[in-house]
């Protein structure tokens, strides 16, 4: 459940009517729900009663400064995978000290930075990165924080494309060497190890594949502790799937912490989770407008104002979301492929869908809250879209719509 709900006929977001919004604010807009994501995040944290544990928001999902906030607030953690990420969480006033930095190439200037606020953590993705993660801190005087993240080849049956746990994927250190590389990271005099980490991958609809990489973990962790490296956290990753489909059975994160806790052994530790779609996806909508019909014999389109640059997940891995009427109109439906106005053939929201629409209507794309604005881009000199957050009755931009002049600043033609 989210707070996007039909009232009197309208689609509202929280006490708004997003028709208000899209006239107001103009179209593509992305609109989010306060309630609804600190809803979703208080069902992480609330998952894990009185087991020491740290909720750290995936950044990447949707970084926007406005809802960072919202979580620093509650006291969240961070899961950032570039020197980005950290600025925005330090600008949003997230505590560095809360923060697990992943991601597989960290620069040098990345992980000094990193050092230099003092987060929690590095979750270090190959022997080389180990490395140079260990000069830098020794070149600063400092001692870093560090887990190796594992790949405990598992199949998280999920979208090859967001599969990372897999011995062929390019994530994380293979299981089979990690004792060794610990080994290694333990005698390094600027690494302190503190945990283990993995994420095999996005959109997990079943809890299996998570509890057979926790096994893995689990067994890593007491083969450690005969080699007396003392393990305080295990990282469990981000992962947990949505329903973007009626009718698609997603587990909630009572589920499955309540799955993961069945094995005792994991008392022991401050469990760390990494989600993002399951708190950001959907919290936000994506409202755009309809430009034109084009009727055939063979396919009808609707031509919207949104496209592939604003919400590129169905163009990139075939993704499936829902698209509805922001005020529905009684009578006749006919079956449309909404597709925006950017010169590919990919360039569409969603495929043969049933509605009842005119020009001038506005359609919610759902489940945007998620790796929309952050996966959108420039493509076709296309302006991003503004981004508003609803909270009760009150609209708040968080991001204003980009112009044509930000979107040009720095380029430059020779002398
Ligand atoms: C290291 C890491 N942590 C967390 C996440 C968040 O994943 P999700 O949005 O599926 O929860 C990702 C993205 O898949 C990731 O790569
Ligand atoms: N961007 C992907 C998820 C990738 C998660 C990042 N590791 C999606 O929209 O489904």
């Amino acid at each position: 459940m989210d707070h996007f709900e039909y009232r009197n006929g309208q689609l509202h977001a929280e006490n708004v009517a997003v028709a208000d919004i899209a006239r107001a604010h103009g179209t593509p807009c992305y609109v989010y729900s306060r309630a609804t994501l600190e809803r979703h995040w208080h069902a992480f944290k609330d998952a894990f009663g009185a087991q020491p544990h740290l909720v750290c928001y995936a950044v990447k999902a949707n970084s926007n400064l406005a809802i960072l906030n919202l979580f620093a607030r509650l006291g969240s953690g961070f899961d950032i995978v570039s020197g980005g990420e950290l600025e925005r969480v330090l600008r949003a006033g997230g505590d560095p000290g809360k923060v697990v930095f992943s991601g597989l190439g960290k620069k040098v200037p990345e992980i000094r930075k990193a050092l230099e606020v003092g987060i929690r953590c590095f979750n270090i993705e190959s022997e080389a990165e180990l490395d140079r993660i260990n000069a830098v801190a020794g070149e600063m005087g400092k001692v870093a924080s560090i887990s190796l993240r594992v790949n405990p080849d598992v199949d998280a049956q999920t979208h090859p494309y967001i599969s990372t746990g897999l011995k062929e994927n390019k994530f994380g250190i293979e299981i089979g060497r990690a004792e060794a590389v610990y080994v290694k990271a333990a005698a390094m005099p600027h690494l302190n190890v503190v945990g283990i980490d993995c994420h095999i991958g996005s959109q997990l609809l079943t809890l299996t594949p998570f509890m057979d990489a926790l096994q893995r973990l689990l067994a890593l962790a007491e083969r450690l502790q005969t080699q007396g490296i003392k393990i305080h956290h295990l990282d469990i990753g981000g992962g947990l799937g949505v329903r973007y489909q009626e009718g698609q059975a997603a587990p909630s994160p009572a589920d499955y912490m309540a799955q993961l806790f069945t094995d005792e052994r994991l008392r022991q530790y401050e469990i760390f989770v990494e989600p993002g779609r399951a708190i950001a996806a959907n919290a936000g909508i994506l409202v755009t407008e309809v430009e034109f019909l084009k009727m055939s014999e063979y396919k009808n389109f609707a031509i919207v104002d949104a496209a592939m640059n604003d919400l590129i997940r169905p163009a990139l891995y075939s993704a499936w979301q829902e698209i509805i009427p922001v005020v529905p109109r009684e009578g006749e439906t006919a079956t449309y492929d909404i597709v925006g106005p950017v010169c590919e053939t990919s360039d569409f929201l969603g495929k043969e869908r049933d509605l009842n629409i005119q020009p001038g209507d506005f359609l919610a794309v759902r489940s945007s809250g998620a790796y929309g604005f952050t996966m959108s881009s420039n493509y076709n000199t296309r302006p991003r879209a503004v981004e508003v957050m609803v909270d009760g009755d009150t609209v708040h931009v968080v991001r204003q719509r980009e112009t044509l002049d930000d979107l040009l600043r720095g380029e430059q033609v020779l002398p």
